[in-house]
């Protein structure tokens, strides 16, 4: 049976804030007197993850989803509801819960910015209670996998984005957590660190079965990291389901990509159904009814039929447009 690694009921989470009122004459008054506010950052979220998944958590700006990394992690605590993340309520901040959890919040680096990463690391280290073969025989294997080893010894300033971020989650993954929250973990980096990072946690996840929340609004982060996504909408869980799922619930039914060898179509013109030209020789039909009845390929002069499945882009544009 697989193992919960979280378990979230009707949490709910919110902000006091104060209300900011306009003009000089509205700062005075703010001065004496501002009004509070309740922002309902996280309202009524169940979730239960399993150890090994990796799970991309999405939604357009302040939906929630940092503050559902900030619950788990245990950086803020619940204002009701139940949360419990490898067995205990992460706020207790048990010492055994933060040991086996990492954290990166892709636009804060834990780097010490005068030093070079290694010493971060050493540091962590000891925080960590790591034994130095431990450390050694993992920090070999994320510096080879990330190519780092020539980076090590210069100081965190003179380090590009993307080498900073690879140190970064090395610092995140170096004492093996067994679950690890990444906010945006490739935010700012190019094509290729942002591959080379997809490769070595999809590597991290399969050899140490860790599992791995991540947030992102780069469509690529979550398209090949992960299986499942939840997608927060003003503070609720609105969907929570693998991506083939999602593409299902929200393919356009009767809509068919057809190539074709020529650049026609006339046996399938028919007032039942819409004929959009994407190219030269492929065209998009959507029937009003019905499936599309099976055609001889050959006899049609079509190279491929298949079924229209929108991108995710797509989709979740779909869906954060609907909320
Ligand atoms: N410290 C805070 N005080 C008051 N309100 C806050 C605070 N932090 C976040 N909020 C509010 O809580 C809501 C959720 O914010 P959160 O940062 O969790 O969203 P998010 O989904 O991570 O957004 P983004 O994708 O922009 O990072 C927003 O309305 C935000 O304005």
């Amino acid at each position: 049976m697989e193992k919960k690694v979280i378990e979230c009921s009707n949490l709910n989470y919110s902000y006091t804030s104060y209300e900011k009122k306009q003009g000089l004459k509205g700062t005075l008054a703010d001065f004496f007197k501002r009004e509070k506010i309740q922002i309902d950052a996280i309202k009524d979220i169940n979730l239960t993850i399993y150890e090994g998944e990796i799970v991309g958590l999405l939604g357009s700006n302040g939906a929630g989803k940092t503050t559902l990394i900030k619950l788990l992690t245990g950086i803020l605590e619940k204002k009701s509801g139940e949360i419990s993340c490898l067995g205990s309520n992460p706020f207790n901040r048990r010492k055994e819960y933060l040991k086996n959890i990492g954290v990166l919040f892709g636009q804060k680096s834990q780097l010490i910015w005068d030093l070079p990463p290694m010493d971060t690391l050493y540091m962590l280290k000891e925080m960590y209670n790591v034994s130095t073969s431990v450390f050694e025989e993992n920090i070999k294997e994320l510096f080879n996998i990330l190519d780092l080893h020539q980076w090590k010894d210069t100081p965190v300033r003179k380090l590009s984005l993307g080498q900073k971020t690879k140190f970064d989650l090395v610092c995140t993954l170096f004492y093996s957590p067994k679950i690890v929250f990444l906010d945006e973990p490739t935010i700012g980096l190019d094509i290729n660190s942002q591959n080379q990072i997809h490769k070595f946690l999809l590597e991290v996840n399969k050899k140490k079965k860790t599992t791995i929340i991540l947030t992102s609004h780069y469509i690529k982060d979550i398209e090949k990291l992960a299986e499942r996504v939840v997608i927060i909408s003003k503070g609720e869980k609105k969907e929570d389901c693998s991506i083939a799922d999602l593409s299902n619930k929200f393919k356009v039914k009767n809509s068919y990509i057809i190539e074709s060898k020529n650049g026609e179509l006339p046996f399938l013109q028919d007032e039942e159904m819409i004929v959009s030209q994407i190219n030269d020789l492929t065209f998009k039909i959507t029937l009003f009814s019905g499936t599309l009845k099976s055609i001889n390929l050959d006899l049609a002069n079509i190279l491929s039929i298949r079924e229209d499945t929108p991108n995710l882009e797509d989709i979740l544009s779909e869906i954060f447009l609907e909320v």
